[in-house]
């Protein structure tokens, strides 16, 4: 990884894991959710999260919003573990980071005025616009900031169109001044004209408000369109990160080369070269030994089996990383990555 500064990170994800109790026919099973993941968030940028569904994506939300606690690893927000604060810190710590969810007709509650919606948060963030006239300006000006009128304070989400609902869902996650937003698939339930004015207003806010984004998608080439670094999750481990340009053209995973050539594209050429992946994933209750992906994996062989490939970099600068041990593309020549 290109070396950053710990100032220049608002995010550092230090072998987090997260298993789920689960009970079936056969008794009490450990789901394994999450498994050693790192990551790390810079100022300013987009992240996205790409992954089949089942993977851990949410988990891994849940989690950098401290509403699941990790059982391994750490969570640092501006250098700092929010599990070692209380009271008022730790709140001040919780709004550093929000989140935009998929679905903006089933996530806004439609007895609420657009204004209550907004103004929610402050119910617990009372020190952030004491005074009632402050709150009620503060209102409007985040309906301007997300492109909606201020006579749209008194209409409740219902009354919006899909697109409106979720500019109305970025207005209520910028009511705290976060400095990270986890837009989780936030476009996704959108007409494909109304998905671009939601992500040009997403860029726009990050220009203007500084803000980074890990943004959680399955569309490829709408996440190669926004993300500034990509990460690719399988079975609750993160297989590769790097910059978008080089995971998305040279991808060094097998699982994330796969994942590229079955987006959808207009190019005869690359629909030939489409790899198919064989089976299922496996069940997170039961996951391979070694490399969780060897057992789809068309180059994989015994070592694979026997341990967990330990991530390799293609050159300290470019921060093009893979855990695997017959990684593709450029990180094939590659050299260990420093954790
Ligand atoms: N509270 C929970 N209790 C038990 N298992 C859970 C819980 N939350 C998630 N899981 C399991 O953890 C694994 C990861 O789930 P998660 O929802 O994080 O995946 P995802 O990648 O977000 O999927 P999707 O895109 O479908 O939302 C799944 O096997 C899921 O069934």
């Amino acid at each position: 990884m290109p070396e950053t500064s710990t100032a220049d990170r608002v995010l550092e994800v230090r072998d987090v894991g997260k298993t789920f109790t689960v009970s079936g026919k056969a008794g009490r099973k450990q789901l394994r959710a999450l498994d050693g993941i790192d990551l790390d968030l810079r100022r300013g940028e987009t992240l996205g999260l790409v992954g089949e569904s089942g993977c851990g994506k949410s988990t891994l939300a849940r989690t950098l919003m401290m509403l699941e606690r990790p059982d391994t690893g750490t969570v640092r927000w501006d250098g700092t573990d929010p599990y070692t604060l209380k009271g008022k810190d730790l709140l001040a710590l919780r709004r550093k980071v929000q989140m935009v969810f998929q679905d903006p007709y089933a996530s806004l509650n439609n007895r609420m005025s657009a204004a209550e919606i907004i103004a929610e948060p402050w119910r617990t963030h009372k020190d952030l616009y004491p005074s009632k006239r402050d709150r009620a300006a503060r209102v409007r000006e985040l309906l301007h900031l997300v492109g909606l009128r201020p006579s749209d304070e008194h209409r409740s989400p219902q009354e919006f169109s899909g697109g409106q609902r979720q500019r109305l869902g970025i207005a209520r996650a910028l009511a705290l001044n976060p400095e990270v937003i986890i837009c989780d698939e936030p476009v996704s339930a959108l007409d494909l004209s109304v998905q671009a004015q939601v992500l040009n207003l997403l860029n726009e806010l990050q220009q203007e408000l500084g803000i980074s984004y890990i943004f959680i998608s399955h569309d490829l080439s709408v996440v190669r369109h926004v993300a500034d670094r990509v990460a690719v999750m399988y079975l609750g481990r993160i297989v590769e990160t790097g910059s978008t340009e080089s995971v998305f053209d040279h991808s060094a995973h097998p699982y994330t080369e796969a994942l590229m050539s079955a987006a959808p594209t207009l190019d005869a050429q690359a629909r030939r070269s489409r790899i198919l992946l064989e089976g299922e994933v496996p069940s997170p209750l039961n996951p391979p030994s070694g490399c969780r992906f060897r057992t789809r994996c068309a180059h994989a062989t015994d070592v694979c089996a026997g341990a967990v490939p330990t991530a390799v970099s293609d050159t300290a600068e470019s921060g093009h990383v893979a855990e695997c041990f017959h990684p593709r593309g450029r990180v094939s020549l590659g050299v260990p990555a420093v954790a």
